[in-house]
């Protein structure tokens, strides 16, 4: 299947700076044989719709939506409002807003409904802090995370995508290896074919650490479809090389 990278900004981004990234993207990206979206943070939404206008191959992504639809709910960004910007992707339930905002599972499975709702696809972050993987409980946890999803989107689980992001890779340089990053993987594909026949049609991203050095081997596993990447998408010729590496 096509492969998909997916550039998490996070909390970084300036009016300059997201002129000179995107315009630096666009001018290296050619035509790249996986898909590209970089998740920018909402109060540039429609700058970088501006800067991303008149071309498709980058498209544009949130890095989360409420849970809510509408109404009295101070700050929260609805999905029909990332919509209205051209949004196409969402993550929901990165471990920075499971830990910082205590999502739970629950949560973040209603608000990966929410963005099906409204046409937007989820990114669906899954991971286990280093404890969790020191106590043996990897597996335990990213299907449990995992599962509060399919329980509520049910058959149109088909149309998420999963990020395995281990906690521990995540900003720290330490990146899973291939094979580690595949075992997991390979654990969800499972667990996806169990809750629908589409399994093999949806896409499951690596995310922690992932770099212009590291990405080909990540990509080149079978059950790895694409990248999650933080602190790499920040550099415009670190980004379009793991793009590159997305073969
Ligand atoms: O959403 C992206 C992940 O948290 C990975 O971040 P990182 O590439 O800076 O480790």
């Amino acid at each position: 299947m096509k492969k998909l990278i997916a550039g998490n900004w996070k909390m970084n981004a300036s009016l300059a700076g997201n002129e000179t990234l995107v315009n630096e993207l666009r001018a290296g990206i050619g035509a790249p044989a996986c898909d590209v979206a970089i998740c920018v943070p909402s109060p540039y939404f429609q700058q970088v719709q501006g800067l991303l206008a008149g071309q498709d191959t980058i498209v544009m992504g949130s890095q989360n939506v409420s849970s809510h639809e509408s109404g009295a709910y101070t700050g929260d960004v609805s999905a029909t409002m990332l919509k209205e910007f051209g949004i196409r992707y969402a993550i929901v339930g990165h471990s920075e807003r499971r830990l910082h905002q205590a999502e739970s599972d629950t949560h973040v499975a209603i608000k990966a409904e929410r963005a099906l709702e409204a046409g937007i696809t989820p990114i669906v972050c899954v991971g286990e802090t280093l404890r969790e993987r020191e106590e043996g409980m990897t597996e335990f946890i990213v299907k449990r995370q995992l599962a509060a999803v399919i329980h509520l989107v049910g058959h149109c689980i088909s149309e998420i995508v999963v990020a395995y992001e281990p906690v521990w890779a995540i900003g720290t340089g330490k990146t899973a290896t291939p094979e580690q990053a595949q075992e997991v993987h390979g654990v969800l594909r499972t667990q996806l074919r169990a809750a629908t026949e589409h399994a093999d049609k949806i896409r499951l991203l690596y995310g922690g650490s992932m770099n212009a050095g590291n990405a080909a081997a990540l990509l080149a596993q079978p059950d790895i479809d694409g990248g999650l990447i933080g602190g790499a998408s920040l550099k415009a010729a670190d980004f379009l090389a793991i793009i590159a590496a997305a073969q």
